[in-house]
Formats: C-alpha cells, sequence, structure tokens
C-alpha cells in the first residue's frame, strides 16, 4: 500500500511552521524517514526533509501530490538528527525549516533558477495577433521579448538582458517583462538544481587480458604505438583517471579507440575533495603526564560505556587539554564511534588542528569556512563512508551528519563564538549536550576560564568536574605585575606603555625571547569626543562611535561601513577641542617602533587580518620566530602555544569592563587570564604586565593571579544578587523598524500581550521595552523587551502560542549572549 511523507520544506519562510503530506510514488517505495525529497510547493518545486510516514487514506490519495525526486539514495538525518533539529526548533523557537537545513551543506541541497516562458495558454493564433500588434511602434519591444523566448525556450532575465543589452535597457526589459506576466503571455518558471553533489569522475580499466588487447590492437589498428602504450600503463596502474591519462601525455582520442574496440571499460566514481590531504603534519608522540592520566581515568570509562555524560574539564593555560581531547577521541574511535570537536575559529586554532592530524591523519575532517560548497559536502561524505571518524570544526560543525557519535569536544567553551548571532540563535554547548544526549555520547568542556554558567552546572552536579591544576613539568604560570595607569598619569606619564612594561620588553627582546601585546580595540585612535561639551561622534545610521582610521584620515562605522570628514570643530559647542581619544593598534606600534626600533612587529587585528589566510599566515610566522612581538586585538589572547614567548603586556584591560553588559566582569576576567596565559609555556619563565585604571576590580584582581575560583565566588554572589544567569534564563526580543514610533507602538503592544500571556508564572519579569545600546543599526531602530525568567520551559511555551518568532521584524534570542 501506499504511504504519506510528512515532510518539512526547506524554505527560510518563517510564517510556514509546520510538516506537510505527499504521497510516496511506488518507485521510491523504499525511502524512510530522514530522507532528503524534492517535492511541488505551490507554484515551485522545493527540496524537503522526511519526518514522518503514515498509511495513507482514500481521500489522501486523491488530494495530496506525490514526491517527485529524491536527493540522495541513503536517509541524510539519523535518528538523534532528527530529533537534535525538533528540539532545536522547539527551544530557540524559530521555525522547522531553520533548524532542519542546520544540518545540510549550505542550509539547502537544491539551488533553484527562476525563468521565464511562453504561457501555455496562449495559442499560435494569439502569437500572430500579438506579431501583427507589434507593427504598431509602441509594442516593437515585447514581441522582440516575446519571439525570443519562443524561439529558445524557457530563459534567465540574465540571459535576456544579454541578448537585448544593446536595444532594450535593463529597467524597460523589466518592465515589459512584468507587463508580459501580468497579461499572462509570459510565466515564471523554476528550475531546480541539486546542489552540492558528489563529483564524479571517470576511471578507466582493462576490459579484457592483456594478450587479447594487444592482439586486437595489432590486428586492427593504425595507430598502435600510443594504444599499446595505455595498455602497458594499464597493467601497470589497474586503472588511470582522466587527470592520470594526462599526466602520461595519452590522449582521450586513445582511449575512446580502444573503448570502442571493448578493450578498456569505464566506471564513474565519486572524487572526494580533501584540501587537507597533500598536507603533512607532525607532532611529538606524548606520554600522558600523571595528572592527564588521572583526568582520563575518569572520562575513558564514561565513553567505555556508551552512555550520555559530559564533563568539564577545567585546566590551567598550558596544562595539557589538548592531549587529553586527543586521548578521548582515540578511545571513541577505537569503539568505531565518531567525534566532533569543536573550537572557536579555524584560523586562530590551526595547533589543535595540526596536533589531531599528526595523531589521526586522514582520519581528521577539518570543516572550516573557506570550503567550497562540494568540499564540505564531501568532507560529511567521507564520514559517511568511514574514511575518517573525527570532524574539527567552529560552531557549525556540530551539525555534522555524523551517525554514530561518542564523543564531542569543546574547546575553549567559553568563548563567545560558540553562540550563532543570526537565526537560529543557538549556542553550540546547548546543541552538543542534547545531541550527545540523544546519541549517548560523551561531551567534555574544555577551558581555562569556563563560562560562569558551565562552572555553575559542574557544580550543581549537570557536569563531572575534572581539572588539570598545573602546567606541564609544574612550569610556574607566569607572575602579573599590575600598573596602576591612573597613578602613572599622576606622576605625569602619559605614554601608553609604562616603564614597568617597556622594562619586560627589553629585558625579553636582549634574550632573543618573544613578547605579546594586547589592546582590545582597533583603529588607531577609536573615538573621537569633544573635551569640553564630551559629545562623541557618531554614525548617523547606527548610533554608535565612528572609528578613526588612519590610514585614510577618515571615520567609519564598523556596523555599516559609513565614512565620514574628521570635523575641525565640534557639531554641538563648535569648541576647536575636539580630540582623539582611545588607543588603536596602529598607535601601539608607531610608540613600539620609537621605543624599540630594532624589534619587528606583527600587527593582528581586522584591518591586517581580512585576507583569508592571514591569521595563520601572521601566527606561523610568528611562532617561526620572524617577528619579536605580536600586537593585536583580543585574537592574539587565544590558544596558540609558542615556547618562546615569555613576555606578554596588556594594556588596556579596561575597555570591556565598560560595555554595557552584565557579562563585562566575566569577559574581562576571561579575556586577562588567557592572554596571560600565553607566557612562559616553555622551560623559560614568562612574565605579564597589566595596566589598568580599575586595578581593585575583582575580575582584574583576580586575573593577574590566574586565580578561577576567587572571581567565580565574588561573580556568582553579584548574578544571584542582581537575579542574572545562572539563576534566571534571559530571552531578548528585539523589535525592528524603519520607523521609530512604529517600533516603538509595537513594542509596547507586545509588552502587553506578553504581560496577558506570562500572567501567574512565577519568577518571571518582562523588562523594558527600552532602546537597545546600539539602537539603530544600517538605518533601523531597535527596541528591546528582555524576559527574566526561571521557568524558562513554561515561558518557551507560552511564546511558541503566541507565534511571535513568525512575525515579520521580530528577532527572539533565548540565552543570548549580546543584547547590543
Ligand atoms: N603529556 C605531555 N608530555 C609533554 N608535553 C605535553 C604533554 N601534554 C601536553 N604537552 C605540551 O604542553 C603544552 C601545552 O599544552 P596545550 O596547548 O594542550 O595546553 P592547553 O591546556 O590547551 O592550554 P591553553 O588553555 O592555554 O590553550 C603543549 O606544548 C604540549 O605539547
Ligand atoms: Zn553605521
Amino acid at each position: 500500500m501506499k504511504k504519506i511523507a510528512q515532510v518539512i520544506v526547506n524554505i527560510p519562510t518563517r510564517n510556514i511552521d509546520k510538516a506537510f503530506s505527499y504521497i510516496i510514488p511506488d518507485h521510491y517505495a523504499y525511502i524512510d524517514i530522514g530522507w532528503r525529497v524534492i517535492v511541488p510547493f505551490g507554484q515551485r518545486t522545493v527540496e524537503g526533509f522526511i519526518i514522518n510516514i503514515s498509511d495513507i487514506s482514500e481521500r489522501d490519495e486523491t488530494a495530496l501530490k506525490p514526491i517527485t525526486d529524491i536527493l540522495d539514495d541513503f536517509a541524510w538525518f539519523g535518528n538523534h538528527m532528527l530529533k537534535t533539529a525538533e528540539w532545536l526548533a522547539e527551544y530557540y523557537l524559530t521555525s522547522l525549516a531553520e533548524s532542519y537545513r542546520m544540518f545540510i551543506p549550505g542550509k539547502a541541497g537544491v539551488k533553484t533558477q527562476e525563468l521565464y516562458k511562453i504561457a501555455d495558454s496562449v495559442s499560435e493564433v494569439q502569437l500572430a495577433e500579438l506579431k501583427e500588434a507589434s507593427k504598431d511602434n509602441d509594442n516593437k519591444d515585447n514581441f522582440k521579448i516575446i519571439e525570443h523566448i519562443y524561439k529558445k525556450g524557457p530563459l534567465k532575465l540574465s540571459e535576456l538582458r544579454k541578448e537585448f543589452r544593446h536595444t532594450i535597457s535593463d529597467s524597460s526589459l523589466e518592465d515589459i517583462i512584468k507587463s508580459l506576466l501580468r497579461q499572462k503571455i509570459l510565466c515564471k518558471h523554476s528550475k531546480i538544481y541539486k546542489s552540492g553533489l558528489p563529483r564524479l569522475t571517470t576511471v578507466y580499466s582493462l576490459a579484457v587480458d592483456a594478450a587479447t588487447a594487444i592482439n586486437t590492437i595489432n590486428a586492427t589498428s593504425k595507430r598502435k604505438p600510443a594504444q599499446l602504450r595505455l595498455i602497458e600503463e594499464l597493467l601497470k596502474y589497474n586503472s588511470l583517471d582522466s587527470s592520470q591519462l594526462r599526466q602520461l601525455s595519452i590522449t582521450l582520442d586513445t582511449v575512446k579507440r580502444l573503448v570502442k574496440l571493448g578493450l578498456i571499460h569505464t566506471k564513474q566514481v565519486q572524487i572526494i575533495r580533501d584540501s587537507y590531504a597533500d598536507r603533512e603534519f607532525s607532532a611529538p608522540k606524548l606520554k600522558p603526564t600523571q595528572d592527564q592520566e588521572q583526568v582520563l581515568g575518569q572520562i575513558i570509562p564514561a565513553i567505555l560505556e556508551k552512555k550520555f555524560k559530559s564533563f568539564l574539564l577545567r585546566g590551567v593555560t598550558g596544562s595539557g587539554k589538548t592531549q587529553v581531547y586527543i586521548e578521548a577521541v582515540r578511545t571513541a574511535r577505537n569503539l568505531g564511534r565518531q567525534a566532533i570537536v569543536l573550537v572557536p575559529e579555524i584560523a586562530l586554532t590551526s595547533q589543535i588542528v595540526s596536533r589531531f592530524k599528526a595523531a589521526f591523519n586522514n582520519d581528521v575532517v577539518v570543516i572550516h569556512s573557506r570550503l567550497s560548497l562540494g568540499e564540505r559536502y564531501d568532507a560529511w561524505q567521507r564520514l559517511r563512508c568511514n574514511q575518517a571518524g573525527i570532524v574539527i570544526g567552529a560552531r557549525s560543525a556540530i551539525f555534522t551528519p555524523a551517525d554514530n557519535l561518542g564523543l564531542i569536544v569543546i574547546d575553549e567553551e567559553h568563548e563567545f563564538t560558540y553562540k550563532q548571532e543570526e537565526a537560529p540563535r543557538y549556542h553550540a554547548k546547548e546543541v552538543a549536550l542534547t545531541r550527545a544526549k540523544f546519541s549517548e555520547a560523551v561531551v567534555i568542556l574544555g577551558s581555562a576560564t569556563p563560562s560562569v554558567e558551565t562552572y555553575f552546572q559542574a557544580l550543581q552536579g549537570e557536569h563531572s568536574l575534572v581539572c588539570l591544576t598545573r602546567r606541564i613539568d609544574s612550569v610556574p604560570l607566569p607572575p602579573v605585575t599590575v600598573v596602576d595607569m591612573r597613578n602613572e598619569l599622576a606622576q605625569g606619564r602619559r605614554g601608553v606603555i609604562s616603564p614597568a612594561m617597556q622594562d619586560m620588553l627589553s629585558e625579553t627582546f636582549s634574550k632573543g625571547e618573544q613578547a605579546v601585546i594586547l589592546l582590545n580595540r582597533r583603529g588607531y585612535s577609536t573615538f573621537i569626543m569633544c573635551r569640553e561639551c564630551g559629545h562623541v561622534i557618531k554614525c548617523h545610521h547606527c548610533d554608535i562611535a565612528m572609528v578613526y582610521h588612519a590610514a585614510n584620515t577618515s571615520l567609519r562605522c564598523h556596523y555599516c561601513q559609513e565614512r565620514q570628514a574628521i570635523p575641525d570643530c565640534c557639531p554641538v559647542c563648535g569648541s576647536r577641542y575636539i580630540r582623539y581619544f582611545g588607543t588603536g593598534t596602529q598607535k601601539v606600534e608607531e610608540t613600539l617602533t620609537q621605543l624599540f626600533p630594532q624589534a619587528k612587529i606583527a600587527r593582528m587585528d581586522q584591518d591586517t587580518t581580512s585576507g583569508k589566510t592571514s591569521h595563520e599566515k601572521i601566527l606561523s610566522d610568528f611562532a617561526k620566530g620572524s617577528y619579536d612581538i605580536l600586537l593585536g586585538t583580543q585574537m592574539v589572547a587565544k590558544g596558540h602555544d609558542i615556547k618562546n614567548v615569555t613576555a606578554v603586556g596588556i594594556i588596556s584591560a579596561d575597555t570591556a569592563l565598560n560595555l554595557p553588559d552584565f557579562r563585562a566582569a566575566e569577559r574581562t576576567f576571561s579575556l586577562i587570564t588567557q592572554a596571560a596565559g600565553r607566557a612562559g609555556r616553555g622551560n623559560r619563565p614568562g612574565k605579564v604586565v597589566l595596566q589598568t585604571y580599575n586595578p581593585e576590580h575583582f575580575g582584574i584582581l583576580s586575573a593577574s593571579t590566574h586565580d578561577y575560583e576567587t572571581f567565580f565566588r565574588s561573580e556568582i554572589k553579584l548574578r544571584e544578587q542582581l537575579d542574572y544567569p545562572p539563576f534566571t534564563q534571559l530571552i531578548n526580543i528585539c523589535v525592528l523598524s524603519k520607523d521609530n514610533t512604529e517600533a516603538d507602538s509595537q513594542a509596547k503592544a507586545i509588552v502587553a500581550e506578553l504581560k496577558c500571556t506570562l500572567r501567574g508564572l512565577n519568577h518571571t519579569s518582562i523588562i523594558g521595552p527600552f532602546p537597545a545600546p546600539i539602537s539603530k543599526k544600517k538605518d533601523v531602530y531597535r527596541i528591546n523587551i528582555l524576559l527574566k525568567t526561571r521557568q524558562l520551559s513554561e515561558v518557551r511555551n507560552r511564546l511558541s502560542e503566541l507565534k511571535l518568532h513568525t512575525r515579520k521584524g521580530i528577532i527572539i534570542d533565548v540565552d543570548p549572549l549580546n543584547v547590543l
């Protein structure tokens, strides 16, 4: 009997949020839940995912349309992937399509192309009439277009543009097409292509034994030498593909002739693209230390048990967490299970990639943003056909279609990059924990500075806490000297580099060692403020301070790229004391060059790393010793392990403290601790100088002693007092509109609705509406409503009934990390 499939159609429209039913035709009777299919949807043909199958009723048989095609010859979604996708939509209040498509390379398995064709209802007679009418001048162009489409068949707009580029302007062409569509002479026709499919190549091999081949050639052929050589090569290599043939200078003609004679046969095989395939990696084989053994002693049994369990691995900087991950992954692989390793950013973490590659070779697949769609598809394909079992990638790699997942590692779990700031606004840690539950896998969350929420959960017993409290070989953590910049100023020292930092640097260079200097800003001097009236020059579109760029002496908005000239005087009070404020990397670079003319400086910030490989290149050149100083923004503080770095200078530790965000202290603590942790990782002691205007701040004090526990105890008290996460959970609702009053009234209306919906719920409050800290972005006004609750799932259920997330101009962010 025929069956019905419930299909989620993969179109990113938020107001369609349910599955649709289609008939499974007899020739696809074998397809099942989790398959990707192609279905008609309204006027269109789209990709869909089967999430359920049921029996057919008589009524369905006539009312429903059939599935038209399939995309793969296997079920793309395993059972736990389907469950994870369903959970994702529910938890983050996004549409089903938005969450299922996360598991597809490029988020879609098909590409659609709009074509224009003559409507079926148009008859020859009508065409003749139109031709007649076109003699009248006004309609000449119309008929030219009709005639062309009639002759050529369905065409793309770009093809029409090209054809008529000399005779009809683009805008009138579009007008004419619109009018012909209205008159129903033309109609739209969408054609779909399967995208990101396996790449195939033809492989040639002998179809008969060599003697037969040679005899046949000798008997029939004129161009014997080339043909005989081909047979010889085939005997040597067994089979050859076209690129190998090219290398051997054997022409396709020669091959074809022998195919025709039936001496050679051809086969299509899939080529799997792997951009790391030819690269060599090496790393010393390390025997786990006693501390690592002790931690692994808890993790490995859990992996062997094939049951869900999560660990928080808190290990000070340089304690050898990577080696723990490697041993854990080895255990999962020995069981034949797969592992996903998440890192904050591939470009900044090439060292961890190299270590895994050195340990596991081609069993590792690296997913990064530079992969083409096809390469991404192939990476996943290698996993499916068991050519590889370990995936390393940034947050989206958590959606890797691995069917037999045994372990998920999240390195530097505190990093904010694990949260996606566009729909679906998921946090990779939450997805990982959920996926691991469904697949009975182990999760390791690793960090020297775990997020306050994760550590709290671990103390509550949600994760098993395992610790590495010492660096490898008990190398001491570097001592931190705190310089109070207020004192410096009081003593008339206005330089960006304090004498203490200068001394540390000269000593470092005199020993041939290297330094990292961190500055949490970019630009020359970041913003421009009037010293008399305090006015700050802001972007007209985004309500955020414009950033000064010395390279082209202009001001630029980092949100919308708008440029402005630098004013001579304050636009508000007219004062001429409109001065550069703040310090940027370029200015620090200038100062360093003056102080240490011999030192070679590598600057790493968003300006110098816009090229594709520049992050990796700068870091690897620095690691090789081509530079003395690595200077830059946050990115210089992360993940690298360079033994010759013995000094770390932190120029201004306070910038993050001033952000309008309850996590400001946490961000500052973790940034300083991570940066300081880059120093002295080899056998030479490290040193850190930390400049600050807030030396009493508990975040800065505890970072200066690498003291996570103390930081956590102070921070968690504040969170409890203010009722912030982890004691509550937040949902941010942002209302967007180009019209300020409209945004305002809509926000007020939503608050009224929320009050009604959430009535009677304890420990739940509605804060706002208030303008977002960045109250305007790209000319769109933004108003926030913040929900704070201890009953997230109930609040989510009620919001889901309100269907807020399907409305236009509303962004819902569950567990937001950033409400700017
Ligand atoms: N068992 C071992 N024996 C010898 N050296 C080791 C061992 N394990 C790790 N190391 C070395 O210790 C150094 C620090 O390790 P790793 O980079 O993994 O630290 P980490 O804990 O990830 O630090 P961070 O959090 O600062 O990134 C590396 O150079 C690594 O090669
Ligand atoms: Zn702007």
